[in-house]
């Protein structure tokens, strides 16, 4: 069953007045970074999302996630159009956006708060979902006290506590070390195992992207739209030692194979852009 789908979606940009941008060599004061896309993910998919920057991909997630409007076409979940932000979806975005003045713990209680969780059951929740990413005894740090990675651990536990059916994630291990990185990586497989929430995770990395994926889907220069889906036919669970493996190597290529002509567009598309300008 289909959980999210994306029918022919476009969205362009009014830019200010005085604003201008070119597009296919000529100035123009709107900018349409998406165009016909579609895309249909199953339940308990775990999809990546790969493109050349600037390819609309975090507005691709913002329309998802009901916090823009598409300028044409519809996303739905679960066959209802998305008209606002929906309590079925959380979202994850690169830098970690907790509260300061809250602990890790009171950090994920507001989430279930919000959502109407009663008191004794919000208390319980949070400290199951901290246990889970391992920050057991970390509970009443505040975020300034953790680390980067303890920090988007939190703001991933957050996300998952309110249970949501679908995980929105927008690049969210890309300020962290590389080590850390690959530990978050298995350990957010680890829990999705468990849960098998739908997941749309935006990222850069094309190792990441055939790690955690059951597809990755590969998005063209702007104006952004599927280029091609490449089935990630690993085994899972995903072992660490999976990236010396020869498939994995192979299917890495096959990804880069599929975006390297759309980075260099976007490349052009920027040189164009600022040698006008
Ligand atoms: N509110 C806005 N007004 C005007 N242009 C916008 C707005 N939001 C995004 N854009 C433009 O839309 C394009 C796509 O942005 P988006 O952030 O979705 O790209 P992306 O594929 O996620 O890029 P990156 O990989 O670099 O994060 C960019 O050129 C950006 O400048």
């Amino acid at each position: 069953m289909d959980r999210i789908t994306v029918a022919d979606i476009a969205k362009t940009f009014q830019l200010k007045p005085g604003q201008t941008v070119t597009v296919d060599g000529l100035r123009s004061n709107s900018i349409t970074v998406l165009s016909g896309l579609d895309l249909s993910i199953r339940q308990g998919e775990f999809i990546t999302l790969v493109g050349p920057s600037g390819s609309g991909k975090s507005v691709l997630l913002d329309i998802v996630a009901g916090l823009t409007d598409a300028t044409a076409g519809t996303a739905s979940i679960d066959g209802e159009a998305i008209t606002g932000p929906d309590p079925r979806m959380a979202y994850v975005f690169q830098q970690y956006a907790l509260f300061p003045w809250r602990t890790a713990l009171e950090n994920i209680e507001y989430a279930l708060e919000v959502r109407g969780v009663g008191r004794a059951e919000r208390r319980a929740r949070a400290r199951h979902f901290l246990s889970l990413f391992g920050l057991h005894g970390f509970e009443d740090r505040y975020p300034s006290q953790l680390s980067g990675g303890m920090q988007q651990r939190v703001a991933i536990a957050r996300a998952l506590s309110v249970e949501p059916e679908v995980l929105l994630m927008d690049e969210p291990f890309a300020a962290l070390d590389a080590q850390t990185r690959d530990i978050l990586q298995s350990e957010l497989l680890r829990i999705w195992e468990r849960l098998r929430t739908t997941v749309i995770f935006v990222t850069h990395s094309i190792d990441e992207a055939v790690y955690l994926a059951d597809r990755v889907v590969a998005i063209t220069a702007r104006p952004g739209r599927v280029k091609e889906i490449i089935d990630v036919d690993l085994p899972r669970p995903r072992a660490e030692g999976l990236r010396n493996s020869p498939e994995f190597a192979h299917l890495k290529g096959r990804v880069w194979n599929v975006l390297r002509d759309e980075v260099r567009a976007a490349q052009k598309d920027w040189a164009l852009s600022s040698a006008t300008h």
